[in-house]
């Protein structure tokens, strides 16, 4: 019988980066079905990278991911086919209306709708004129509706309002809850912590904290401080170049 708890994803003793240079190493990760799964860390610490190693688009320098318990590498299209979802920077057709960008997706509009009513009434605009919410809905909204077996999502909530960033959290989480894994980055840490199940804290490349939020709950200023601390050091850095 399939072990239905099984992790969808692993990354075991992970070194991924560019050209000769790691810059996540060393890494164990994993995402099992119905968790939301947060990778928090500052500006440069291989958050993206990790993703992109795990999703299939970039290959591994060292260890290893191991996709629906497979070893080796496979390109991220036939993961997508295999039931992984990438949301990265708001990957709509700014040509295309909103009804189109979902048809394009494979996407029924009904099912989109009743994941964000939303953007029912901009179904006819194009997906240029849409806010950076509703764009972002709409990029979620392609993704979830396909069902997939995990989310790996890049800042679904940069740069957008507090409120907008807890319609898509809740959307996340509500999708998880119905069994979808996933591995959310982001900036927004309080937020994530209170729909996620497990954090990794990335530094420099390497994993320096992993528990459940409530176990990272005392560590917070100290995770926060730590994004700030890297924005003032690359302030500093500027200011003496
Ligand atoms: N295509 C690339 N080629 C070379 N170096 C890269 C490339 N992409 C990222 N890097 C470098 O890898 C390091 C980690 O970048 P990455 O984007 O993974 O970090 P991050 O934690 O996602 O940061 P951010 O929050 O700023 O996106 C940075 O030093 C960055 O300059």
């Amino acid at each position: 019988m399939p072990d239905t708890d099984a992790p969808l994803i692993e990354a075991r003793s992970l070194s991924a980066g560019y050209g000769s240079q790691p810059v996540v190493r060393d890494l164990d990760l994993e995402v099992r079905p119905g968790e939301v799964v947060a990778l928090l860390g500052p500006n440069g610490a291989g958050k993206t990278t990790t993703l992109r190693a795990l999703s299939g688009s970039l290959a591994p320098m060292g260890g290893e991911v191991r996709w629906l318990g497979e070893p080796g590498r496979s390109p991220l299209h036939r993961r997508a086919r295999q039931g992984l979802a990438y949301v990265g920077e708001r990957a709509v057709f700014t040509r295309l209306d909103t009804a189109d960008n979902l048809r394009v997706g494979r996407v029924r509009s009904q099912q989109a709708l009743e994941l964000f009513p939303e953007l029912e009434k901009r179904l006819r605009t194009g997906a240029g004129m849409l806010s950076g919410g509703e764009q972002q809905m709409l990029s979620l909204a392609r993704a979830l509706c396909r069902a997939p077996k995990l989310l790996l999502a890049d800042e679904l909530s940069l740069g957008l309002a507090p409120l907008v960033v807890d319609r898509l959290l809740r959307a996340v989480r509500e999708a998880a809850d119905r069994g979808l894994g996933a591995l959310l980055v982001e900036q927004h840490v309080r937020k994530v912590l209170d729909i996620a199940d497990r954090v990794y804290v990335l530094h420099r490349g390497r994993v320096t904290m992993t528990g459940t939020p409530k176990e990272l709950r005392g560590n917070l200023d100290a995770i926060e401080s730590s994004y700030l601390a890297q924005t003032t050091a690359e302030k500093t850095t500027y200011a003496t170049d």
